[in-house]
């Protein structure tokens, strides 16, 4: 069966034109292929032999009203999924994948080139996006009403986000209100002279708003029907802890039904904002903590009970460490939920801490993968993964950690003495990161990760009221400026890895200041100086994955 499609002309990043179709559903028959980069596409049902391929071929389905993109590369061999009309996976980009209006082509390109895919897609601020807002927010709060309009933040958000909507070729419309909202907002944090935390995920929120409205637009502007949502407004209820908040069940159900409503009545690729969602007392805009889009992501994922969870990153996968300290760091091919989970808890960056969650509640597979390099394959963070080689998987580091020495006055037992010091933490809402204890002492680190900036901050008061409390039981030591870092892996094997990390850090005349390893069974904890950690890490990162010997070179080989 052939049929005429309209077709909608869109200029590509080579200023070449491809061509989409439009949409005509009532012209389409129960389900369609047609051939794109070639104008005078042949539409055909599947099951007929493609026609008219160029390199690459679009391939649109339509049955009864669901509705489905894929496409084929030449190489490639095209099948459809299982349940072809569902919602089948989550592609979540984080800032630097939609950083310009080039960087959203290619990821409109690399969406359709998941041939058997309908995914829910995710997606963070533009670039810097959400530090510029904070930027503007801080400026705003000094700076007096009537030089709002001169911030150099505000200027660059804007100047940002009209160039990205020009370059698309989608109409300025998308974003004009959202702009012209975030100028006033600016003038009230001017004119009230604070910036609540309230008003900051306000404040922030206008990046995932506005970037998502602009994707789904220009994915609308090249026929492939797409829409966007806000969070807050599809059903991700929170807590009321702005700037942290966290997930609340209901969320769950909400969202399914919301998503699955829409795609049933009238499918189009959800477009949803990360990182956002709605106080359940306040009804205001909360946010899940920076990076928190993966953690969206991975809600979206349960709630929908979908086959995958994809998280497109910059780098290619999860690393064996920060290439920001080891630029020759190493993707690290698989990971279990709970590698993974005490990878991202223990700082390291790339994935959300508390992004492993759902996943793992929904025991649905996280793939994290690189935009900027697709064939790379990326890491596959799954419930369990053959153990009986893996040594080292990854080294992680957590800098300007808080330390506390509390050495018990002898007023109480060893039992009594450790309740009372957890208590005390209880009472205060602060988690503990690695604990050592002895009968009268304990050595611990204080959880930064309640904390709004990624740089951890000190937050001076709250820590003179820790200290004020557990003086009442014991004679306490406060140690700023250490870093943790954490040797993820098997810790089944932990004598070979403390045997290689002790030996090297010995070399480097070290002085390991507190140990933990808990019985997570994939993490040991070091603690040392902030000015000695990167130097270890580098050392550690070669000793254990650039060795000589095989056997401690296998965190990444199965
Ligand atoms: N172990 C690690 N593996 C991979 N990336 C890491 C690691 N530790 C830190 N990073 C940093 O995390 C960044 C990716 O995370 P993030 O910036 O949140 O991505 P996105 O904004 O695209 O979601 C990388 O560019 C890298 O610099
Ligand atoms: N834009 C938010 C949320 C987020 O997840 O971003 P990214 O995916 O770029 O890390 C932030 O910067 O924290």
């Amino acid at each position: 069966m052939v049929a005429a499609l309209h077709f909608a002309g869109v200029k590509t990043s080579h200023g070449t034109v491809k061509r989409y179709p439009l949409q005509p559903r009532f012209l389409l028959p129960r389900r369609l292929s047609f051939a794109s980069s070639v104008a005078s596409s042949a539409v055909q049902c599947p099951g007929t032999s493609w026609t008219g391929c160029s390199r690459r071929v679009l391939k649109v389905s339509c049955e009864a009203s669901k509705f489905d993109v894929i496409e084929k590369n030449e190489a490639a061999n095209v099948s459809f999924g299982q349940n072809e009309n569902q919602l089948s996976c989550v592609m979540k980009f984080g800032g630097s994948s939609v950083a310009s209006a080039e960087r959203m082509r290619e990821v409109a390109d690399l969406i359709l080139s998941f041939p058997n895919e309908r995914p829910v897609v995710v997606l963070s601020a533009m670039g810097k996006t959400t530090n510029k807002l904070l930027l503007a927010g801080e400026r705003a709060v000094t700076c007096g009403v009537t030089n709002v309009s001169c911030i150099d933040e505000l200027s660059f958000i804007r100047d940002l986000h009209i160039r990205t909507v020009n370059e698309l070729g989608v109409d300025k419309s998308v974003i004009e209100k959202h702009l012209e909202d975030l100028g006033q907002l600016l003038k009230g944090i001017a004119m009230m002279k604070e910036m609540t935390p309230r008003t900051k995920d306000y404040l922030v929120s206008f990046g995932e708003c506005m970037s998502t409205r602009i994707f789904a637009a220009y994915m609308n502007n090249m026929g492939v029907k797409a829409r966007q949502y806000d969070a807050f407004d599809i059903g991700f209820i929170t807590t009321d802890d702005f700037t942290n908040a966290e997930i609340l069940e209901a969320t769950y159900p909400a969202v399914a039904n919301k998503l699955y409503d829409d795609w049933n009545s009238n499918p189009a690729i959800p477009i949803v904002t990360g990182f956002l969602g709605k106080g359940w007392k306040s009804c205001a805009v909360t946010t899940l903590g920076r990076g928190g889009s993966d953690l969206t992501a991975t809600a979206i994922g349960k709630a929908l009970g979908l086959r995958e969870i994809q998280v497109w990153k910059d780098v290619d996968g999860v690393l064996t460490c920060d290439p920001n300290i080891y630029p020759h760091a190493h993707p690290v091919p698989y990971l279990t939920f709970d590698e993974a989970a005490e990878l991202a808890y223990f700082g390291a960056q790339v994935l959300h801490p508390q992004s492993m969650k759902p996943a793992r509640e929904g025991d649905i597979p996280v793939r994290v993968k690189n935009s900027y390099n697709r064939n790379a394959s990326g890491t596959l963070i799954t419930k369990s993964r053959d153990m009986s080689k893996a040594v080292l998987t990854s080294i992680v580091l957590k800098r300007n950690v808080t330390t506390l020495d509390i050495v018990s006055t002898r007023m109480l037992g060893s039992f009594g003495f450790l309740a009372k010091v957890f208590s005390i933490f209880a009472d205060l809402g602060i988690s503990v990161d690695v604990v050592a204890t002895s009968e009268v002492s304990i050595s611990l680190t204080l959880d930064p990760s309640k904390l709004w900036s990624r740089e951890l901050i000190q937050q001076a008061s709250e820590l003179d009221h820790v200290v004020e409390e557990l003086e009442k039981i014991a004679v306490v030591n406060l140690l700023q400026g250490r870093s943790i870092i954490s040797l993820i892996g098997n810790v089944q094997r932990s004598s070979l890895i403390l045997e290689k990390a002790f030996s090297v850090l010995r070399n480097l005349g070290v002085n390991v200041q507190m140990i933990s390893q808990g019985a997570s069974k994939v993490n040991i904890s070091l603690v040392v100086n902030n000015d000695e950690a990167e130097q270890c890490v580098k050392a550690l990162h070669s000793a254990f994955f650039e060795s000589n010997h095989p056997e401690l070179n296998i965190g990444y080989t199965n």
